[in-house]
């Protein structure tokens, strides 16, 4: 699947047989098949992230999967990725698979924006603190930036500090036309909680008893992008 682009697992709550959809975590050594790392948000009275936060070392869960999310098409030039809160573990797929098995001139772009910023801790911050009390999330982006120079940048944006992600900001990520002789596939993604997704790309609807895209929408329907893919995940 890291060949591809996006995905995720199903987990099961063996006791309410219900399960939700997790993004396994890009591995950050070379690939170990065996294992899978999660980003999970313990939401408040939220069954099964209650569930996954619950147990204990070496306990075994049920998966169900993988279900490929979307592929990364080989020829990408650009990819700009809106994340807020756990949008960030599909922002990392997209990074790793751009970065590591696509054309290595491709640039990736993130904004992560976050309610708090223990969410995010260190994030934009890294020169002025040691790097062991920055938050693990913020520490792997590092990594890949370190790995593949100027062409991974990452911006934070945190609620509580009164920092905004806005259209200016989506205006100059999406504006590359000083890079007008790198030819290739642009995509923009917005992932995250369905206010955020809603607010910057309008929602998404039911088409065929599956969740679609929907119409762009919100922020980025009123931009007029063209030549980029826009896609909600
Ligand atoms: C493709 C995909 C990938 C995802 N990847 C990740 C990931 O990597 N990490 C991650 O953390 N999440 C991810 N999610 C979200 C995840 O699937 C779950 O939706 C999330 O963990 C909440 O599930 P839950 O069972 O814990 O909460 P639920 O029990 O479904 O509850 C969700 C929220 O609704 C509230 N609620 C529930 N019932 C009611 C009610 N009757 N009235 C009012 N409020 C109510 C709860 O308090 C809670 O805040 C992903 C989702 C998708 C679709």
């Amino acid at each position: 699947m890291w060949d591809k682009g996006t995905w995720s697992v199903e987990v099961k709550q063996p006791e309410l047989q219900i399960s939700r959809s997790y993004t396994p975590l890009p591995p950050i050594k070379p690939v170990d098949y065996s294992e899978l790392r999660f980003l999970i948000r313990k939401e408040h009275k939220g069954e099964v992230s209650g569930y996954l936060h619950s147990m204990g070392l070496n306990s075994q869960m049920e998966l169900r999967g993988p279900h490929p999310g979307f592929d990364i098409p080989e020829n990408v030039a650009e990819v700009v990725f809106l994340a807020g809160g756990t949008g960030i573990a599909p922002a990392l797929q997209a990074a790793y698979t751009t970065l590591e098995r696509r054309n290595a001139e491709a640039r990736v772009r993130i904004v992560w924006s976050n309610r708090w910023r223990d969410d995010c801790e260190g994030g934009g911050q890294l020169d002025n603190m040691d790097r062991k009390q920055a938050g693990l999330i913020v520490q792997e982006l590092e990594v890949l930036q370190k790995k593949h120079p100027g062409q991974l940048t990452v911006d934070y944006f945190v609620d509580e500090e009164k920092t905004f992600l806005n259209q200016k900001k989506i205006s100059q990520l999406t504006n590359t036309s000083r890079r007008s002789n790198f030819e290739g596939t642009k995509l923009l993604f917005i992932s995250g909680p369905e206010g955020f997704v809603n607010h910057f790309a309008g929602p998404k609807r039911w088409e065929d008893g599956r969740e679609g895209q929907g119409k762009v929408a919100g922020v980025i329907g009123k931009m007029a992008l063209r030549d980029w893919i826009i896609w909600k995940l």
